[in-house]
């Protein structure tokens, strides 16, 4: 099964209701490729969402950024995935590195979230990465694997999921993996998938690539063959997002 390039855009906590406007009316001014080669999903503030949703163009939809990891009730300041569900929103983010490392997600509760929303019914960005200190000892592979495991001992089905992997050094910071590196992780990870679920799962699973991806370097990034698109942070809140989005048309040419 061909995997559709998919570009997600991680606007985090960042936002005004005049800047969320503002963006809104640049993407739906966009001219990008037909939804045909790429998927495109924006994923605004909790707050933002309705707004986003309903003002967004059809071809382009949203996520949440997180919700809770079962069913909603006594969580004070927590989003509920079937509260996601009843609001139509198709996607949510989890496992991001600024929670695990900020919140101090561990591996098994972002499985059990991830396994929570699919159930729901939701699509599910899962987010993996190591961080530079790991790199620079050399357990990236490890690392990633035991992320995905935990993930893959609680969720059979993986239609629903597209894998973000967003090395924690190359996030905001300016320093992007190069084409090399990612690819490198990306094949490791599809070789991973292969061995532990299934050929198939392998084959049809978008693994994306997240970490200072700008308008400047998406296209060779793009053009590596494990690399099915990208999660963007900072420069998905820019007129530059469009050009990333463009960037499927190397996939598409390849
Ligand atoms: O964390 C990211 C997307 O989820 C990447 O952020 P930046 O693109 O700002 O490095």
């Amino acid at each position: 099964m061909a995997r559709k390039f998919f570009v997600g855009g991680n606007w985090k906590c960042n936002g005004t209701t005049e800047e969320v406007k503002k963006i809104v009316s640049t993407l739906n001014a966009g001219q990008v490729p037909s939804q045909d080669v790429v998927e495109v999903v924006v994923s605004p503030p909790f707050v933002f969402l309705p707004y986003v949703k309903d003002s967004l163009r059809p071809d382009f939809h949203v996520a949440a950024q997180n919700c809770w990891v079962k069913k909603g009730g006594a969580f004070t300041g927590e989003v509920s995935a079937e509260m996601l569900v009843n609001l139509s929103i198709p996607w949510v983010i989890i496992g991001h590195s600024e929670r695990r490392q900020l919140l101090k997600e561990s591996n098994e509760f972002v499985a059990d979230k991830v396994a929570y929303a699919l159930a729901q019914g939701l699509k599910v960005i899962a987010c993996i990465g190591e961080t530079l200190e790991q790199r620079e000892s050399g357990s990236t592979m490890e690392v990633v694997a035991a992320q995905t495991k935990a993930i893959a001992e609680k969720v059979s089905d993986w239609t629903n999921v597209v894998l973000a992997y967003e090395p924690v050094w190359a996030i905001g910071t300016g320093k992007v993996a190069t084409p090399a590196q990612a690819q490198e992780v990306h094949s490791e990870l599809r070789k991973w998938l292969q061995a532990n679920i299934s050929a198939e799962v392998a084959a049809s699973t978008r693994i994306i690539y997240g970490g200072s991806v700008a308008g400047a370097n998406c296209k060779e990034l793009a053009a590596q063959p494990d690399i099915d698109g990208f999660l963007v942070g900072g420069a998905s809140l820019k007129p530059e997002f469009i050009d990333i989005i463009k960037s499927a048309e190397v996939k598409k040419n390849a």
